[in-house]
């Protein structure tokens, strides 16, 4: 038990930190603590959630484009198994992404329509690093180029990952030089393209899930996949229900007829014969 129910100091702890490496120096806090500017006038109390879920996942995106991309190159070096630990990390971080929704979800619709209209076009339809994710994970979409024109350096990131093979299509690489039976048409293609949905590619993905004992790093990488998939749909879905029970079915600042459009984004798919091939088992 603490005595006084105080914990002492101990003398070791360093108090002198004039001119040294602290901990808000390091971390930049100054900077990152001073980022969050409203831009309603009367300081209306909710923009400060707004502003911060905004950053939060910004941030948390940072980081799983980082591993995503780290990923990648592990797996054009047939390094599996120290891929996988990196997208654990990955599926850990989806699970902060979407279970922030219950955070922003507490703004009702009176709070939000105070300063929403100061928002003008401003959306999340334009964040960069969200378009980084899907490109990574195979969403590919070339038009989507055109919303950053207004920034040269964000748009050639966008650009680059555009025209480089996506995690599903390394994946399929990594397989071929397995040994597996993959079409040509997926070895080499036009990146700047999304995966279509190939039933060639179902014997591929039979002949692992069938024996997963014989092919347990293909069979482990391929549920990893299924898992991330299924992560990036809920904060998708997580997302829609927070616009609608906020701003109903009014549209978006971005332009789009809003819940609707985010509705369709819950029919496309990263992954579609890892789905599949689990109506063919059995
Ligand atoms: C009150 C909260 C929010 C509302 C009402 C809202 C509303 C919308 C709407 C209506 C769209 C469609 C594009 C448009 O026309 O604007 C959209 C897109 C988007 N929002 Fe939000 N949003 C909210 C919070 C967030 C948060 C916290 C994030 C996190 C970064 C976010 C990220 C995105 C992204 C990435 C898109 C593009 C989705 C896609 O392309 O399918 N939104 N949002
Ligand atoms: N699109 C939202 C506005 C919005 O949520 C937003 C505005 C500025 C920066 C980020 C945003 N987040 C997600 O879309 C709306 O239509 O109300």
């Amino acid at each position: 038990m603490a005595e006084h129910n105080r914990r002492d100091l101990e003398d070791g702890i360093e108090r002198d930190l004039e001119r040294r490496l602290t901990y808000a120096g390091y971390l930049r806090l100054d900077t990152l603590l001073s980022a969050q500017a409203p831009v309603s006038q009367e300081a209306y109390h909710d923009e400060m959630l707004f502003i911060i879920q905004h950053q939060v996942s910004e941030l948390w995106m940072k980081l799983a484009i980082h591993e995503l991309q780290a990923a990648l190159r592990l797996l054009r070096e047939d390094k599996v198994g120290q891929l996988l630990k990196v997208l654990a990390r990955v599926k850990q971080i989806q699970h902060q992404l979407y279970e922030q929704w219950g955070v922003l979800e507490t703004m009702t619709p009176y709070e939000y329509l105070k300063f929403r209209d100061q928002l003008g076009p401003a959306s999340g339809f334009q964040s960069l690093q969200y378009r980084l994710l899907e490109f990574l994970l195979g969403n590919k979409h070339a038009d989507m180029l055109d919303v950053f024109a207004h920034d040269p350096d964000g748009q050639a990131r966008l650009r680059a990952v555009l025209e480089a093979p996506s995690l599903y299509d390394e994946t399929l690489r990594w397989l071929a030089r397995k040994g597996h039976d993959v079409p040509q048409a997926s070895l080499e293609r036009d990146w700047t393209q999304p995966h279509e949905r190939d039933e060639a590619l179902l014997p591929v993905f039979e002949r692992i899930y069938r024996d997963p004992e014989q092919h347990w790093p293909e069979y482990h990488l391929c549920e990893t996949l299924v898992d991330m998939e299924e992560n990036f749909q809920l904060w998708r879905f997580r997302h829609m229900k927070t616009v609608e029970r906020i701003i109903g079915h009014r549209r978006g600042t971005g332009g789009s007829s809003g819940v609707g459009f985010l509705k369709k984004a819950l029919d496309l798919t990263f992954f579609p014969e890892l789905l599949d091939v689990r109506a063919q088992l059995g």
